[in-house]
């Protein structure tokens, strides 16, 4: 071996020692963010202190400056850290305020497709921060799912609803109409498409495509060029990993996640292939019962309403969210099932089911809408990062 090489692999041996260094200290601050959490607990504090943020993210860029580390990486790193450390603490407020007696042994989790496909992904990364062994339970459709959990045969069902390329995903949305499940919590998930096979090809010798239907509508710029293409619709993109992994043609390919494609041993032949730059799609979780919210973690509370075919009847609705000071963050409008151009709307806002203004706005919108139905009150998991002037 020459001495260049030697070098570089003692470089990369003491990179690794460093990375691995990097994780344990990691590991170690979120235990600590886990005890911050019990004394919030007991002293009835948010979980969020976003001025203790500040003056932490301004001391490390300032101490980053000195050791030649450029202020904006120095940002990112601390702002990644923080989420993490807000986004397990309120899964502890959470599991302290829903099972003050300890916790659920098993989680099983129905989820659509099966190892590697992207709800068992967000499935993985939601459940690992809530204690308990997760039991993943693929599923073949969304219907699926909600019957698991409302059979019992799952305590939670997880459920992609919007995304930031295609948009609303209107089957969960109408299958919500028709469910008595909660909404209990939320997540959001990068989604990088990828371009898939099982052997080394190029993107114009493929044939054959293999997607799931919201996968192929989320890049459909991208895909224009495959006109000739023959388009096979699966019902996850585990699917599609499964129906290519034996086809050594090179014709052949799949859409789905790179994490995915390693856990087949599949190449990866274009990536980043969503309409979307930034591509996330956000989940929601559902439990046969519904959950309270912690005082000290930012909620979020979503039902369902109809309005009577008058003129102005959904703006005297939204009114009365203005009135109550009550923030929506997504209004969306699906057929109702059965009543022809007649319209459910699905709200979304901010805050907790439990707080005086939210009671009196419902109260309110009770009596002026033809139907209402809550569906859930879950924790907020948009922790935006604290903004400092760096
Ligand atoms: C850990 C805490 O909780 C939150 C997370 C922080 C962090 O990870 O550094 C800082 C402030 C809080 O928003 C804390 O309050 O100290």
């Amino acid at each position: 071996m020459s001495n260049a090489s030697q070098d570089l692999q003692d470089i990369r041996k003491q990179i690794n020692h460093i990375d691995n260094q990097l994780l344990a200290l990691l590991a170690e601050r979120r235990a600590l963010a886990k005890a911050v959490a019990n004394a919030k607990i007991a002293q009835d504090k948010p979980v969020r202190d976003t001025g203790r943020e500040e003056q932490m993210l301004i001391a490390l860029i300032e101490k980053g400056a000195e050791l030649e580390l450029d202020g904006y990486f120095v940002k990112q790193v601390f702002q990644t850290i923080i989420e993490d450390s807000v986004l397990h603490q309120q899964a502890l407020l959470q599991q302290h305020i829903n099972l003050p007696n300890g916790h659920q042994t098993i989680n099983r989790v129905a989820y659509l497709g099966s190892q590697g496909s992207y709800s068992n992904l967000a499935c993985h990364k939601y459940f690992s921060r809530f204690p308990g062994e997760l039991k993943a339970m693929g599923c073949s459709s969304f219907a699926e799912i909600i019957e698991k959990v409302e059979h019992k045969h799952a305590d939670y069902g997880i459920l992609p609803i919007e995304n930031t390329s295609s948009g609303s995903i209107n089957d969960v949305y109408d299958l919500l109409q028709h469910t008595d499940l909660s909404i209990v919590g939320e997540l959001t998930h990068p989604i990088n498409h990828c371009m898939v096979s099982a052997v080394p090809t190029s993107l114009e010798r493929i044939k054959t495509l293999y997607a799931h239907p919201q996968v192929y509508a989320q890049c459909s710029h991208f895909l224009t060029q495959f006109d000739n293409v023959e388009i096979v619709h699966c019902e996850a993109s585990s699917a599609a990993f499964e129906a290519i992994q034996q086809d050594t043609s090179g014709t052949v390919a799949a859409l789905g996640s790179g994490e995915g494609a390693r856990l087949y041993g599949l190449q990866i032949i274009a990536e980043a292939l969503a309409n979307q730059k930034k591509n996330y799609s956000r989940f929601i979780v559902l439990a046969s019962k519904a959950i309270d919210v912690a005082s000290q973690v930012p909620a979020k509370t979503t039902w369902i309403m109809s309005t009577e075919q008058t003129p102005g009847a959904l703006v005297d609705a939204l009114l009365i969210l203005k009135q109550h000071d009550v923030n929506m963050t997504k209004l969306e409008s699906r057929p109702i099932t059965g009543n022809p151009w007649e319209e459910m709307f699905y709200v979304d806002v901010e805050g907790n089911i439990r707080d005086a203004n939210m009671q009196r706005a419902l109260d309110e919108l009770q009596q002026t809408t033809r139907y209402l139905k809550v569906l859930g009150c879950y924790p907020n998991e948009d922790v935006q990062p604290t903004k400092v002037l760096k």
